[in-house]
């Protein structure tokens, strides 16, 4: 089984196959794929598609001396199957295995690390422009995914990679699609849509605005007739990169092995940058995933006869479904709500939305500092614009949450959904930060909610409070809790005293609520009484509440699914502080000063003593120590 990729244990072996071998190869490595990701999970159909252009690239370039980067990574499985990775691929995106995207400190062959779209041309430029300061004359090759390409910073890096002009192959595996179908006038440009239909009403309209032309209008249609085939050749893709000072090679067939070699040998003997244009189709070579490229970009485990594994019965709806139900409520009841995703419609929930509200839905491609501003834009006009971003990916747009939500006082609502710990896409995805790089902006609020049920009361109430305000809420299912029929306002900045409690009190915020409360049952079986609250808002914080708790029972401790650095604890800690309340002890429960590794949910819970158990233990030692180690303390009863 898999004779061919028997062999290979690095790019070196690859080399020792004769170009007529390597489509048997490719089909070897796609069939390892199907039987490894259908038993693990990850990124299928993009990496399907890109099977034969990894093989080729690594066949006519020297990894790892020539550096091939890959844009977002997740389809770079080929790649580190072919680099050494071969017998433990299988491990990929689990506990302590390898990662699902490329990563520097795996292997010398991830030339940059990934996870987070658009970064690959930067990168590869730094990297030529290395190469030209130290005289080395390898090679730089940047793939990016025609979705990637409509991520802002792909084009800050084409405009100075034109103007530097070092040597620099950018490869844009264009297989038309993002996660969905792509999107925007580029995405359209740049593919097939130049032929056909398209071209021939451009065609029609050039001539007609020729024709126009009064006097010289007749002489210039004649020649452009007689130059229609530059004419052609000026409306192809290559017209935007050549005008970038790239020079364009393509559009190629991806999946074409023997023309790809020979066409690559060939752009490594040009100087300057290049931009070559593969045609790829993502989920190349399995019927479902072809037919359905979006269905299959993540995929758990699932059968090979095409079905997606049964999901385990889902004890509760997701956070991200509730979203997206709350949004289309919302906006039957206001006409002026519209919902902004960054390419993610599916996997922010708001498919249903787009669907019932085509003309309020906007897709903006890769591209959320755009998502942001537009969002400003929109709510000037007296819009409610709700923008769901991945809380990693909402990062990108931190100055606009700043620059143009925040310091305008527009009334914009940002929904983090995958806001914690993520799970098997790892340190690149976790929603670590939200908390500790939103608190600090003045005018805006954050809250966080305990389940599903508080979910869609929290965008109700932030739809129509009027100002800037951010929530952020976990991937995957919520408690099963009740989910009430009617919408309630939440005061802002207020918690909620949920048990009373003597010894201590447990203030958690957001999906560590519940743990918190089974935590306190726990820790009730020990005889320690602990008051548990959801505090709901990390900016404004329930002031009242904390410090009536802190006074109680002297003994305060916090727990958020966030980095404990400048997050929800440290709003707790400069509370008391402030208020000179430096005797009541804080113990504060988080993710620490640590990026954290790929791993399901409830084992990085676990880990970081984030789940019931956890929390427990740390406040019956936290409770213990200040027994043991200073009895005159206030939380010592
Ligand atoms: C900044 C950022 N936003 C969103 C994503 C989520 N994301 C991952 S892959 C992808 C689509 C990428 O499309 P493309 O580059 O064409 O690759 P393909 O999957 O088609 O091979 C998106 C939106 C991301 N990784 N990074
Ligand atoms: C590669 C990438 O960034 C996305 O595919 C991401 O992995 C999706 O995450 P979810 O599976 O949480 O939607
Ligand atoms: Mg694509």
């Amino acid at each position: 089984m898999h004779k061919l990729l028997q062999s290979i244990n690095g790019p070196q072996d690859l080399k020792k196959l004769g170009v007529h071998e390597l489509p048997n190869l490719a089909e070897e490595v796609r069939s390892y794929l199907m039987e490894t990701v259908s038993k693990t999970g990850g990124h299928l159909a993009s990496n399907l598609g890109c099977v034969e252009l990894s093989i080729a690239l690594h066949y006519c370039f020297n990894s790892p001396a020539d550096k091939i980067i890959f844009d977002v990574g997740h389809q770079a499985y080929t790649h580190k199957i072919l680099t050494g990775r071969r017998d433990t691929f299988p491990t990929q995106r689990r506990y302590r295995g390898i990662s699902g995207f490329p990563k520097r400190s795996e292997s010398e062959h991830d030339a940059f690390g990934a996870g987070h779209s658009s970064t690959s041309i930067s990168a590869g430029l730094g990297m030529a422009v290395a190469n030209g300061l130290n005289g080395d004359a390898h090679r730089v090759i940047s793939v990016i995914g025609d979705g990637s390409l409509t991520g802002g910073m792909a084009f800050e890096a084409l405009n100075q990679a034109g103007h530097l002009r070092k040597n620099l192959i950018v490869v844009l595996n264009d297989n038309e699609m993002s996660i969905s179908r792509n999107v925007g006038a580029l995405s359209s440009f740049i593919s097939r849509k130049m032929t056909g239909g398209y071209y021939r009403s451009l065609k029609k309209e050039i001539e007609g605005l020729l024709t126009g032309i009064p006097a010289i209008g007749g002489n210039i249609l004649h020649f452009a007739k007689k130059a229609e085939n530059s004419l052609k050749g000026f409306l192809t893709p290559g017209t935007l990169f050549e005008a970038l000072g790239f020079e364009y090679v393509g559009p190629i067939n991806g999946h074409d092995l023997e023309a790809m070699v020979g066409i690559l040998e060939n752009v490594k003997q040009i100087e300057g940058p290049i931009l070559v244009h593969v045609m790829t189709k993502k989920g190349k070579g399995y019927g479902p995933a072809e037919d359905m490229p979006d269905k299959f970009h993540g995929v758990s485990p699932f059968s090979l006869d095409g079905k997606p594994a049964p999901a385990p019965r889902a004890v509760a709806p997701s956070y991200t479904q509730v979203f997206g139900e709350t949004m289309v409520k919302l906006a039957e009841r206001d006409p002026k709500v519209v919902a902004i995703t960054a390419a993610m419609p599916d996997g922010t929930g708001l498919t249903p939305f787009a669907k019932r509200y085509p003309e309020r839905f906007f897709d903006v491609g890769i591209a959320e500092q755009h998502a942001l501003t537009f969002a400003a834009g929109l709510a000037t006009q007296g819009f409610a614009p709700v923008a769901a971003i991945y809380s990693t990916f909402a990062q990108r747009a931190y100055d606009q949450v700043f620059h143009d939500i925040c310091l305008q006082k527009l009334p914009v609502v940002l929904c983090l959904d995958r806001g914690g710990l993520v799970g098997d896409d790892g340190p690149t995805h976790h929603g670590a930060f939200d908390l500790s790089y939103l608190r600090h902006l003045p005018e805006l609020t954050v809250m966080a909610p305990k389940d599903e049920n508080e979910l869609q009361h929290m965008v109700y109430t932030a739809v129509g409070y009027g100002r800037p305000i951010a929530l952020r809420y976990p991937r995957g299912a919520g408690f099963g809790v009740p989910m009430d029929r009617e919408f309630k306002e939440l005061p802002i900045g207020k918690g909620e005293l949920l048990q009373d409690g003597t010894d201590l009190t447990l203030v958690a915020i957001g999906s560590t609520v519940h743990p918190a409360l089974e935590a306190a049952a726990l820790l009730k079986e020990q005889g320690i009484s602990a008051a548990v609250v959801n505090a709901r808002f990390v900016k404004p914080l329930d002031e009242e509440l904390i410090l009536s708790q802190a006074e109680k029972t002297g003994c305060i401790v916090t727990v958020e699914e966030n980095a404990l650095m400048g997050g929800f604890g440290s709003a707790v800690l400069e509370l008391l502080a402030d208020r000179g309340l430096s005797q009541v002890r804080v113990k504060r429960i988080g993710i620490p000063d640590r990026y954290i590794e790929q791993g399901s949910q409830a084992q990085l819970r676990a880990d970081l003593g984030l789940d019931k158990e956890g929390i427990a233990a740390t406040c019956a030692a936290f409770l213990k120590g200040r027994r043991a180690d200073a009895p005159q303390l206030a939380c010592v009863k």
